[in-house]
């Protein structure tokens, strides 16, 4: 069974305006309420491909009640914590042609008897799972939690996907992850450097892997992505042909793209094209991908 955990999910209320501007009363002439959070896209996508997950983290108020009635209205199991108090986020997103402003809500406090619980659950994952560890996590915690998480399930036979960013991100590679999925910009950020051409990001990438990572996936939006296998293959691809909608969850998009890629052939090639065309599917949609829209994609990058 493929499991995500989603520590801070959320509403994306996503609006779309001719221009944006601070300090105004700005009006919109779009507008969508998603429910989301890494790995809550993750799992709807998951399904959408025909992959079964469950969906794990914490829960909280009205906006959790709405996150959890869509994530199954997608089909999707879930198992969330819930927490007496507070409301799970809400997270604003502002489109206008020229550029997306993000406004993110900070989340309930997580008491100790949650993660507690949470942590029960993990433990009864066994060899041949995954566990897809993805999105930021409440100020109330800690930055080791994932750390944690991954001491706790150490040599026990679960494949580990991180999709996080600087020290959360980079105290777990010890662990041995099966795949990390920096964009570009997360992994300058790591190693603070500027990232120049494709040798750069494959020097860095693999300075991930020397760290632990097993295998590592640096996605650069409209430019593609390049993987660095375990079997220490490198691959570039550029993005189908498309048009930009949404690129909200292009990445965890791609996360469960190569996710299904690789558990339908067990082959690292077909799995990176396959994160590849289900990311650019989410770009050039509302909403998050279909199998017919990676489908498509797909046939025009192999
Ligand atoms: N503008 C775009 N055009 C085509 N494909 C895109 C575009 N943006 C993203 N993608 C696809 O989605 C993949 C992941 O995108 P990106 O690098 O933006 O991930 P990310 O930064 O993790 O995104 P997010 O945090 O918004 O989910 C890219 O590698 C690409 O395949
Ligand atoms: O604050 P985080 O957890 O880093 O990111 C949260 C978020 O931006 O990520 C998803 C897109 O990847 C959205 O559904 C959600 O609003």
């Amino acid at each position: 069974m493929i499991y995500t955990v989603t520590f801070n999910p959320a509403i994306d209320y996503i609006v779309r305006m001719d221009k944006f501007v601070a300090g105004a009363t700005n009006r919109v002439n779009y507008e969508q309420v998603l429910g989301g959070g890494k790995g809550i896209n993750v799992s709807i996508v998951l399904k959408n491909l025909g992959l079964d997950s469950t969906a794990l983290g914490f829960i909280s108020g009205f906006t959790g009640k709405e996150i959890i009635r869509q994530l199954h209205g997608f089909g999707c199991q879930s198992d969330f914590i819930e927490l007496p108090n507070g409301f799970s986020r809400i997270n604003v997103k502002i489109k206008t042609a020229e550029q997306e402003t993000e406004v993110n809500g900070q989340g309930p406090d997580i008491p100790q008897e949650a993660i507690d619980e949470l942590f029960a659950k993990l433990d009864k994952l066994t060899a041949g799972d995954t566990l897809v560890l993805a999105g930021s996590i409440p100020k109330s915690l800690p930055d080791d939690i994932y750390e944690k998480i991954m001491a706790k399930l150490e040599n026990r036979g679960i494949n580990i996907v991180v999709d996080a960013t600087k020290n959360l991100l980079l105290n777990v590679l010890k662990y041995h992850p099966f795949l990390i999925k920096p964009n570009n910009h997360e992994l300058a950020e790591m190693f603070n450097v500027t990232l120049n051409s494709h040798d750069d990001i494959i020097f860095y990438a693999k300075k991930l892997q020397e760290l632990g990572a097993k295998n590592v996936l640096i996605s650069m939006g409209k430019d593609g992505a390049i993987l660095v296998d375990q079997n220490g293959s490198t691959i570039h691809s550029p993005v189908p042909k498309g048009k930009l909608v949404n690129s909200i969850g292009a990445g965890d998009s791609m996360v469960a793209g190569f996710l299904t890629g690789y558990y339908e052939t067990g082959d690292f090639k077909r799995a990176f094209y396959m994160g590849v065309a289900t990311g650019s599917a989410s770009a050039f949609s509302e909403n998050l991908a279909t199998r017919p829209e990676v489908e498509a994609l797909l046939k025009t990058l192999i």
